[in-house]
């Protein structure tokens, strides 16, 4: 959907909230964020800018990072006065308005307004809708109206009229038809609120009914990596947040360049700007030096036949000009001339285009990605202070087993150090999740049932370790399976062929679930290939693996038939092209082979024995968030 330049959206949050007993509607929860914030996040892709009407509550609204606006009439007059307020401060032609409580607005509800009302040049336009069989319903609430009609509201408003439609006879207005009638649904009690809150996950039988030949006991690592892909959900909280702050953050929605980028034509090069017409065919001329021209500081000249100046780089071009000659290219010729010999320079040469970063209008970025430094620089080019990035993902992890003790503790016989809790530490931070370290829990039903119910209710994602394989003591997939819809795999895959996920619920908080196995490497290679993808798809963005090629040092044994992950190590061979050999011993519970790898080699399900030499699909691990 584009941004329509001409239209400024308006919230219209201005109630009192009786029907749903005297509560600010804008700002009742709603699956994850206020209403409000679910408006904005629609209307705001559709205008140039959005701004709220409200009259309580203005410092909770302001926090959404619009200027909120309340009536200039008193004592909560109507929609109508909203609207008024929002035309007195409209600095476009159009306002478009839309109430707090209608989650659902349709994507293109400015563009639909604006056709209809142009084409039939009116002076406002509302949407109405009709069922099969029902009467047409108009929504006259969602309303794009011209600015300049401010004068005949304010008249009707002061003569006491409150009705929308009370004034339609004064200007012309026409109904939008639009065929969605659910996008226009308003929700108007709390009751309504709470039953439509609940998660929107597909069941997973659901999904794993679409996969011909599905066996959770051998399941190929693509399928498992396809089912996650399509149960899980992205969080859709949005916060703005000042520019630094974005750094690592996932952005919400485009960011629309205000201005072309850079803003004028100008020169790459310290020399002189020049008209291509005056350059030499052969032989060499002399062009007369006319003055000065400084990156910042445009100079109003415009240079005739033989004539030029002295720019620098980043000095905006001076009309006439199309092309710079580098000042190392011209003899001079005292300080006012120069000697331009032929075929040192093309026309057109050393010329930057206005706009040719980035065009007024266009996205610099999509919605979706990670912001990295680059990104910072790029929105600062376009004199953004603050960026829409989703909300921060909430992950609560925790270990279990008997056998384990935290640092600090002694070891007794038997025991070992909970190492998981620190890897999965280290990759959930990496990641950029704000994380909940549960600690470990005991093999005891209770204990577990506790842990996960605790995790459910704080937080959006769960990640386990240990207890999903098929152990006497494991009643960590009882207790997972009791509480909400989780599937139990063998993947084809080594390391880390068990592994459980899903959803589970508690007191009507919901969270997704990675069971990790137990063995040290085993939860590193599941949380790469499986949980990584799915929390970064929750975040709201989408990063597959970064996989390259590299040629293998040494041969590789590989049963075909299961995907096989073996650490290595990537250096560069003797021809400098890339080249990795596996470290040491492979077992699922060496880690030392984990911390002395750089990548991993991940040999496809398909694939036999590697012989050395051949090509292999590596993973590295710097880089990987
Ligand atoms: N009969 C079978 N036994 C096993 C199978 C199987 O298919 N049939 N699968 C094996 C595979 S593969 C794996 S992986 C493990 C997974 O076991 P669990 O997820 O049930 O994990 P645990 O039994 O709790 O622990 C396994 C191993 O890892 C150590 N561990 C566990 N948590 C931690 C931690 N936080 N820090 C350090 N080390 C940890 C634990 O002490 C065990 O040695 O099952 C195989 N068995
Ligand atoms: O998952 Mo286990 O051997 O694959 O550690
Ligand atoms: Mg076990």
């Amino acid at each position: 959907m584009t941004q329509q330049a001409s239209i400024s959206g308006l919230i219209l949050a201005g109630g009192r909230g009786t029907r749903m007993g005297q509560v600010d509607k804008g700002l009742q929860p709603f699956r994850g964020k206020t209403m409000a914030a679910h408006v904005l996040e629609r209307l705001a892709p559709q205008v140039a800018s959005v701004a709220i009407n409200a009259n309580q509550n203005l410092d909770t609204y302001a926090a959404l990072g619009v200027p909120v606006w309340p009536d200039d009439l008193a004592g909560f007059a109507g929609p109508l006065a909203g609207m008024e307020a929002g035309m007195r401060r409209c600095q476009t032609e159009f306002l478009l308005t839309a109430p707090c409580d209608s989650p659902f607005l349709p994507p293109d509800l400015a563009a639909r307004l604006l056709a209809a009302l142009r084409a039939q040049d009116a002076g406002l336009a509302f949407a109405m809708t009709q069922e099969p069989g029902r009467r047409p319903q108009p929504h006259p609430v969602f309303c794009l109206v011209k600015a300049s009609l401010l004068p005949i509201l304010s008249q009707y408003l002061a003569e006491g009229g409150r009705r929308m439609d009370g004034w339609y006879k004064d200007v012309k207005a026409i109904e939008v038809r639009f065929e969605d009638a659910d996008a226009f649904r308003n929700i108007n009690t709390l009751d309504e609120l709470h039953s439509l809150d609940t998660p929107r996950a597909p069941r997973l039988a659901e999904v794993t009914s679409c996969l011909s030949g599905y066996d959770p006991d051998a399941l190929p690592v693509k399928d498992a990596q396809r089912i996650i892909r399509a149960f899980v959900q992205p969080v859709r909280a949005v916060e703005q947040v000042a520019l630094r702050a974005a750094l690592g953050r996932v952005l919400a929605r485009d960011i629309v360049s205000p201005i072309d980028v850079p803003a004028h034509d100008n020169s790459a090069m310290d020399g002189y700007a020049l008209r291509g017409d005056d350059l030499p065919a052969e032989g060499q001329t002399r062009l007369a030096v006319i003055g000065t021209v400084y990156a910042g500081k445009p100079m109003d000249v415009a240079p005739g036949p033989g004539q030029c100046v002295r720019i620098m780089t980043g000095g905006v071009m001076p009309a006439g000009c199309d092309s710079v000659i580098p000042q190392e290219f011209v003899a001079d010729e005292g300080t006012d001339a120069i000697v331009v010999a032929a075929g040192v320079l093309k026309a057109g040469d050393n010329r930057r285009f206005a706009g040719e970063d980035l065009k007024a209008g266009s996205a610099a970025l999509r919605e979706g990605k990670i912001i990295r430094p680059a990104d910072l620089g790029l929105v600062a080019s376009l004199g953004i202070a603050e960026v829409p990035v989703r909300r921060r993902l909430r992950v609560a992890f925790f270990s279990t087993g008997d056998e384990l003790r935290s640092i600090g503790q002694p070891l007794d016989e038997g025991s070992v150090y909970d190492s998981n809790r620190y890897t999965i530490y280290g990759m959930l931070e990496r990641l950029g999740c704000d994380i909940v370290d549960m600690g470990i829990v005991r093999d005891d039903p209770a204990a577990l049932e506790e842990a996960l119910r605790s995790a459910c209710e704080n937080a959006d994602a769960i990640i386990t370790s240990g207890g999903v394989s098929v152990g006497a003591a494991d009643y960590t997939k009882q207790i997972m399976a009791r509480l909400g819809d989780v599937t139990f795999w063998k993947i084809g895959m080594r390391p880390g062929r068990p592994l459980a996920f899903g959803r589970i619920a508690s007191n009507g908080h919901g969270a997704f679930l990675f069971g990790l196995p137990g063995n040290p490497v085993a939860v590193m290679v599941s949380f790469y290939f499986f949980a990584r993808e799915a929390l970064l798809r929750m975040m709201g963005a989408d990063a597959p693996l970064p996989l390259l090629r590299a040629r293998s040092a040494g041969a590789i044994r590989k049963k075909p038939g299961r995907t096989e992950y073996q650490r290595g190590v990537l250096t560069h061979g003797e021809d400098g092209m890339p080249q990795v050999r596996i470290t040491g011993s492979q077992g699922s519970g060496i880690l030392r082979s984990m911390s002395e790898a750089n990548c991993m080699v991940v040999l496809h399900d398909g694939q036999g024995n590697v012989a050395a030499g051949d090509m292999v699909d590596v993973l590295m691990f710097e880089g990987l968030v």
